[in-house]
C-alpha cells in the first residue's frame, strides 16, 4: 500500500489541467450508476405492477420511465467513457514526454548501465501500466465505489435484513484479492523485466547482424532470444494463471452469494413477507453489487502491479543528469572561441582513478589545437568536459573567460559543436541529416554546406539527390561519404569552436584523405580541438598536446614535438610514410 501511495504522490502531479475532466467523468459515472439504481426499482415495480397483475395501463408509465432512465445512461456512460479514454491518453502523452525528456538529459553512463531495450520497455509498457493506476485506476475505483454504495443502499430500502447477509459475505471478495495480490505483483513485475529483456535482445541482434553472419552467431544469438522469451513466458503464463485463478474462485463466492440470497428470499416469499418483485429487484441489485466489489478487488491488483512499473519509471526519474542549466546564466554574447583549462582533473563516476589529472591549456580563437595520445590516454575525456557531459572534479574549463557552469546549456553548445567519434545518422532524408545542424537553414545554406565538405557531388549523383532517405547503419553510402555529411552538418552549424574526436576514425586510408581537405575547411576561422591518432594534420596544428596516462605530457608543434624525440615522436613515427601507431591505429604523416 505504501508503494502505491508513493506512485501516486509521484504521478498524480501529471493530472493537473486535466483534473476538471476528471471532475466531469466521476459525475457521469455516478449518474449512470443511479440511472441503473433507478430502472432496477422500476422493474420492481414492473413485475409486481404489471406483469404478475397483468395489467397494461400499469405498465406504460414505468415501462416510460424506464426507457428514459435507459437514454440517460446511455448517453452520460458514453461522455464519461469517451472522456476517459481521452484523459487517460493524454495522461500517457505526458508521462512519455516527462521521462523521454529526462532521460535525454542523462550522461553517458547511464546508457552504459541500462541496456537500450529495458529502457523502450519502461517508456512503453510502464509508462502504461502507471496510467492504468493513475486515471483510469482512479476513474474505476470512484465508479465501483459509488455504484457500490447505490446498489447497496437500494438493496437496504428494499430488505435491510436481506442486505445484511449480503454484505457479512462481501469481505469474501477482499480475502480472495488480497491473497493474489502480491504473487500477481511479482509476476507482473518479471514479466516486464523479461518484456525489455527481449526488445534488447533483439535490438542489439539487428544492430549487430553483421557480426552474427560474419561470425556464424545464429545458434547464439537464438539462444539468447530463447533464454529471454522463455523468462517472459513463465511469467506472462504464471500472472495469467493466477488471474484466471482469483477469477474463477470470485466466481464461485459470488454465486453462494447469490444462492443464499435467492433462498433467504424464498423462505420470505413462502412466509408471505415479500412479493416476487421484491425477491427480483433484490436479486437483481446483489447481481449488481458484486461486480463493482469485485472490480474493487481487482482494482487492487491492478494498482499493486501498476507499483512495478512506477518503481521502474521512478529508477530512470531518479537518475540525475550530471549536469545542470545554471540559475542565472551569463547573459549570452558574440562569442570569440577563447578556450582555457585550468588544472583540470577528472574521475568518471564509480571509477577507481581519475581519468584526467591536472590538465592546464589555452587555445586562442581561431586556432587548430590538435590533441593525441595513446588509447585510453583521455583525449575523448576532454571533448566530454568540454561539451559539458561532465563537469570537471577540479579544476575549471572557462570560454572567453567564462567558467562553463555559468553559460546556458543551450548557448554553451551552440557554441561549441562537437563532430563525434562515431557517425551519427538519424532517419531522414540527406538534407534533414545536414540541416539538423542549425534547423530551419535553407537550401541554399545545406548545398553550401555540402559543397564545402566535399558531399555536394556525390549527393547530387544520387537518383533522388539531396532527398535520399537515410537510416542509422546505413548501407547506401560509404563510412566517408556518411563522415562528409557529418562534417557538412558542422559546417553548418557555424560554431566559434569546434570539438573533433577521432573525424577520420574507421576510414582507410583513400577516405581519410577525402576528408582532409573538408576538415580544413570546416577548422579554418574557428578554435578547434582536433583530437586524433591521425597525424595528417599535424604540420597544420597551431599546437599539438600529447596527453598520456590522463597527463599533458607534451606540448608544441609537429616539428619541435618530432624534434624532442618523446611520446610524440614515436607516435608520429619514424618514417614519412603510412605507419602503425603505438595502439595500432592507422596514422597517416604527410
Ligand atoms: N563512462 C566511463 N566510465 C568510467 N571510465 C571511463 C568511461 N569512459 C572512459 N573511461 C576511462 O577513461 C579513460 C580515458 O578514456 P577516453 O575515452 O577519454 O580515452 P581516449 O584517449 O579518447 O581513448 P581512444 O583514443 O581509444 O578513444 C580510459 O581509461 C577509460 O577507460
Amino acid at each position: 500500500m505504501r508503494e502505491v501511495r508513493e506512485a501516486f504522490r509521484r504521478f498524480w502531479p501529471l493530472t493537473r489541467g486535466d483534473r476538471r475532466w476528471l471532475a466531469v467523468i466521476v459525475t457521469c459515472v455516478v449518474v449512470a450508476a443511479l440511472a441503473e439504481t433507478a430502472s432496477i426499482l422500476l422493474f420492481a415495480e414492473l413485475t409486481d405492477n404489471a406483469l404478475r397483475a397483468g395489467s397494461l395501463s400499469a405498465f406504460w408509465g414505468p415501462a416510460g420511465a424506464w426507457l428514459g432512465v435507459a437514454v440517460l445512461g446511455a448517453l452520460v456512460g458514453y461522455l464519461g467513457n469517451s472522456l476517459a479514454t481521452w484523459t487517460a491518453e493524454r495522461f500517457v502523452l505526458r508521462l512519455r514526454a516527462d521521462v523521454f525528456g529526462h532521460v535525454q538529459d542523462l550522461p553517458p553512463h547511464f546508457f552504459q548501465k541500462h541496456r537500450q531495450g529495458d529502457l523502450v520497455e519502461r517508456l512503453t509498457g510502464d509508462v502504461e501500466a502507471i496510467e492504468q493506476m493513475v486515471v483510469s485506476g482512479v476513474v474505476g475505483t470512484v465508479s465501483a465505489a459509488f455504484s457500490a454504495v447505490f446498489y447497496a443502499c437500494a438493496a437496504f430500502y428494499l430488505r435491510w435484513d436481506l442486505a445484511l447477509v449480503t454484505f457479512v459475505l462481501a469481505p469474501l471478495f477482499l480475502l480472495a484479492a488480497r491473497r493474489f495480490s502480491g504473487r500477481i505483483r511479482e509476476a507482473s513485475r518479471d514479466e516486464r523485466v523479461a518484456d525489455g529483456a527481449i526488445t534488447s535482445v533483439v535490438e542489439e541482434s539487428l544492430g549487430h547482424v553483421v557480426l552474427t553472419q560474419a561470425y556464424n552467431r545464429h545458434a547464439d544469438e537464438a539462444r539468447r532470444l530463447d533464454r529471454e522469451a522463455r523468462a517472459w513466458m513463465r511469467a506472462s503464463v504464471r500472472g495469467a494463471r493466477l488471474s484466471e485463478m482469483y477469477e474463477q474462485l470470485v466466481e464461485v463466492v459470488e454465486t453462494l452469494c447469490v444462492l443464499t440470497v435467492i433462498g433467504l428470499g424464498v423462505w420470505e416469499i413462502s412466509a408471505g413477507r415479500m412479493t416476487l418483485g421484491q425477491l427480483l429487484a433484490f436479486a437483481a441489485f446483489v447481481g449488481y453489487l458484486y461486480p463493482p466489489i469485485r472490480s474493487l478487488g481487482q482494482l487492487g491488483l491492478t494498482l499493486t502491479a501498476a507499483t512495478a512499473g512506477a518503481r521502474r519509471l521512478g529508477e530512470i526519474l531518479d537518475a540525475r543528469p550530471s549536469v545542470t542549466d545554471p540559475e542565472r546564466p551569463v547573459p549570452a554574447w558574440p562569442v570569440h572561441g577563447r578556450l582555457a583549462f585550468h588544472g583540470v582533473s577528472f574521475r568518471y563516476p564509480n571509477a577507481p582513478r581519475d581519468s584526467l589529472h591536472d590538465v592546464s591549456f589555452t587555445a586562442a580563437p581561431g586556432e587548430l589545437v590538435l590533441i593525441t595520445g595513446p588509447s585510453g590516454a583521455g583525449k575523448s575525456t576532454l571533448s566530454k568536459l568540454l561539451t559539458r557531459f561532465y563537469d570537471p572534479s577540479l579544476g575549471t574549463i572557462t570560454l572567453d573567460g567564462v567558467p562553463l557552469p555559468d553559460l546556458g546549456l543551450g548557448f554553451l553548445r551552440e557554441n561549441i559543436a562537437l563532430l563525434p567519434q562515431e557517425t551519427l545518422i538519424l532517419n531522414g532524408t540527406i538534407r534533414e541529416n545536414i540541416a539538423c545542424g542549425r534547423p530551419g537553414a535553407s537550401d541554399a545554406d545545406i548545398e553550401h554546406a555540402a559543397r564545402a565538405a566535399a558531399a555536394h557531388d556525390f549527393v547530387t549523383a544520387l537518383p533522388d539527390g539531396y532527398d535520399t532517405p537515410l537510416a542509422p547503419g546505413t548501407a547506401a553510402l560509404s563510412g566517408g561519404q556518411l563522415k562528409r555529411l557529418t562534417i557538412a552538418r558542422a559546417i553548418l552549424r557555424a560554431a566559434p569552436v569546434l570539438v573533433l574526436d577521432e573525424p577520420t576514425a574507421g576510414l582507410d586510408s583513400v577516405a581519410a584523405r577525402r576528408i582532409i581537405q573538408p576538415l580544413r575547411h570546416l577548422t579554418s576561422g574557428r578554435t578547434t580541438l582536433l583530437i586524433t591518432h591521425d597525424l595528417t594534420l599535424a604540420p597544420d596544428a597551431d599546437r599539438i598536446l600529447v596527453i598520456d596516462g590522463g597527463r599533458l605530457a607534451e606540448t608544441g608543434t609537429h616539428a619541435e614535438l618530432v624534434a624532442r624525440g618523446g611520446t610524440y615522436a614515436r607516435l608520429a613515427g619514424p618514417s614519412p610514410a603510412a605507419v602503425t601507431g603505438a595502439d595500432d591505429t592507422l596514422v597517416l604523416r604527410l
